[in-house]
């Protein structure tokens, strides 16, 4: 919506069109989407970077939407003795990912029997089903409450806009992706405005880089100029309480919904 993609989704309707721009949007699986995609029966698609991984898609990756982050590990109970991927030769191993964990276990030359499942596999060693899983993990929440261990990460992933080879309409998709790239970088930067003494220029400077370059302008006292500046949004804080030890003064955030750049 921010993106200024806006469109009406009718109660349990899979389609819906977007105002002003030649677009259809189709909700589908998150694990089709890849598939779906590399196929041509949809031009773009947005889902996880691990699905497309798992079903191998041949498509471009045009932008990491910077949410939805998670790694694929690999797990056995808190008090499995294994340490290495190599134990896991002739082991059973649940997963939703068994194209990953296959190529996994090949690099590391083991051979083990895969059970896959669509969800709930952390449950699955106390199920009796496997003696180690691999799955998403975010928080690592759902390991801690399945007394689980994390032994190995096999990637990490986020949501990801891929688009197909052979796309009916190119301009829109950049359309589409320098829309989408307005609001993401957006969500990550706070505009940052200061006072500084000219002479502790260089370093303000040193302290807000910026994107690009910081905006300079000039004030009525001309010992001192006025800064404007792209500021990482997490490292906003500790760059005004630096700013403020350098001297500078009247120091502003404005947070920012969308941007070109
Ligand atoms: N805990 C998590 N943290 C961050 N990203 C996650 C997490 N769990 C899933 N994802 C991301 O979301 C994708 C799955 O999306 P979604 O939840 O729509 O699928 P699903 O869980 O299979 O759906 P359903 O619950 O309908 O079966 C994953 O492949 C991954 O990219
Ligand atoms: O590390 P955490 O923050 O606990 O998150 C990780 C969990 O989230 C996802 O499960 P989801 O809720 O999608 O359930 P499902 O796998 O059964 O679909 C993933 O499959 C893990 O189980
Ligand atoms: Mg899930």
């Amino acid at each position: 919506m921010s993106a200024g993609l806006q469109f009406r989704r009718q109660s349990r309707g899979l389609f819906a069109r977007v105002s002003g721009l030649p677009i259809d949007l189709i909700f589908l699986r998150t694990d089709d989407i890849p598939t779906l995609c590399a196929e041509g029966a949809i031009d773009m698609g947005i889902t996880g970077s691990d699905l497309v991984e798992e079903a191998g898609a041949d498509i471009q990756l045009r932008m990491k939407l910077g949410v939805g982050r998670c790694r694929l590990a690999i797990c056995v109970p808190d008090d499995s003795p294994i340490q290495s991927a190599s134990e896991l030769d002739g082991k059973r191993i649940a997963t939703s990912f068994p194209e990953v964990t296959r190529r996994y276990l090949s690099t590391h030359g083991a051979n083990a029997h895969l059970v896959s499942l669509t969800g709930s596999v952390e449950v699955m060693i106390q199920l009796g089903v496997a003696d180690a899983i691999v799955d998403l993990v975010e928080t690592g929440s759902t390991l801690a409450a399945n007394r689980l261990r994390i032994f190995d990460e096999i990637g990490s992933y986020e949501t990801v806009l891929i688009q197909n080879d052979h796309c009916r309409d190119q301009v829109t998709a950049d359309r589409v992706v320098r829309r989408l790239e307005g609001v993401v970088i957006a969500r990550d930067y706070s505009l940052l405005e200061y006072n500084v003494l000219r002479t502790k220029l260089p370093e303000a400077e040193a302290i807000t880089p910026g994107f690009d370059s910081p905006t300079i302008n000039a004030l009525e006292d001309e010992a001192w100029c006025s800064v404007r500046v792209m500021v990482k949004r997490k490292s906003v804080i500790e760059a005004m309480e630096k700013l403020e030890r350098l001297g500078a003064s009247a120091i502003f955030e404005t947070t920012l919904s969308n941007c070109r750049l």
